[in-house]
């Protein structure tokens, strides 16, 4: 299988919901052509950033429809599957397929603390569910289970695992997935945003990242340098990246709400977030301003470069 098509700056799509907080099919399109014309090279639909955890089958499977309408055949479109039973979450992957999705992924299952067998036998039947390529979502800091190299091997032998998107922190785990396997065969998502730079450079051959739809244009320069090898010039970006997003989460409210807050400032308006997470109230309103204009001249400074 040719795996090119994986290799660039992807997005997770954010929630868009409407001023009543039902998911707008509308602003989701808004989004989806916000983010296209940017240049990214895919989507990861339905993920954290989707808030999967806060919304139903049924408004996961509108945004999942919503999304391919918009951009199939434009963008690469990776369906985020994971759902607290593994019925649901087969019952999404049938769905991605027959929308036309490009792969699937799925975090571990959640909530119960289950044996590996099981977590093995969750992923094996989703996989098996549909004829996408999989790639295993690793995010340990919400999952509380961190992909081990015992059951990447295991999991690596069925032909529907094509790689994996891995949030966990440490960079070596990049390298070490990579090493387990012909490093050819699969593809690796960096996750943390903030170690862009350092995961490409570890082996991730792409990213999958929360905060690259409110600063797609850094994301886009950064992978610029580091595949034409101006390694100095990624680092300096990842720097000013990171001041960007330690600056997005220091409010009282979430990341999310924070970068919606900044999408609407730039005049794209994709609502807010679920409770339990809270909107960006009183002053943080005025440093949202600050963190846009930060945005904005972080933009300007590198474009030209
Ligand atoms: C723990 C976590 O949420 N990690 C994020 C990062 O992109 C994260 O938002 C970013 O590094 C800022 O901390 C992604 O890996 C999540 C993601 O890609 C998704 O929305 O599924």
């Amino acid at each position: 299988m040719d795996l090119e098509k994986f290799k660039g700056v992807f997005p997770a799509l954010y929630a868009c919901y409407d001023d009543d907080g039902e998911v707008s099919q509308e602003r989701t399109r808004e989004l989806c052509y916000y983010l296209y014309k940017k240049g990214v090279q895919g989507l990861y639909v339905g993920g954290s950033s989707g808030e999967c955890i806060y919304q139903t089958l049924e408004e996961r499977k509108l945004t999942l429809k919503v999304v391919s309408e918009a951009l199939k055949g434009k963008l690469i479109l990776i369906a985020h599957v994971g759902a607290p039973s593994t019925r649901d979450s087969i019952i999404l992957a049938k769905y991605a397929e027959s929308l036309g999705y490009d792969a699937l992924s799925s975090i571990p299952p959640i909530y119960f603390k289950l044996p590996e067998n099981s977590i093995y036998r969750y992923w094996t039947e989703i996989m098996d569910s549909t004829e996408l390529p999989f790639f295993i979502y690793n995010i340990p800091q919400t999952t509380g289970y961190n992909l081990s190299i015992d059951l990447f091997k295991k999991l690596i032998t069925n032909k529907h695992v094509k790689g994996v998107k891995n949030s966990s922190m440490p960079v070596l785990d990049i390298e070490r997935f990579k090493a387990a396997v012909n490093e050819d065969d699969i593809i690796v998502f960096n996750g943390p945003d903030e170690q862009f730079v350092a995961g490409r450079l570890m082996g991730a051959d792409s990213g999958i990242g929360g905060t690259y739809g409110v600063m797609p244009e850094l994301f886009l320069k950064a992978e610029e340098f580091i595949s034409t090898g101006r390694l100095k010039e990624a680092t300096i970006i990842q720097a000013a990246i990171n001041d960007i997003i330690i600056a997005l989460c220091s409010l009282n409210g979430s990341m999310y709400s924070a970068i919606k807050e900044v999408l609407k400032l730039n005049g794209l308006n994709i609502g807010g977030v679920r409770s339990p997470m809270d909107p960006i109230s009183g002053d943080d309103l005025e440093k949202v301003k600050t963190i846009k204009t930060l945005i904005d001249n972080t933009i300007d400074k590198y474009k030209a470069m």
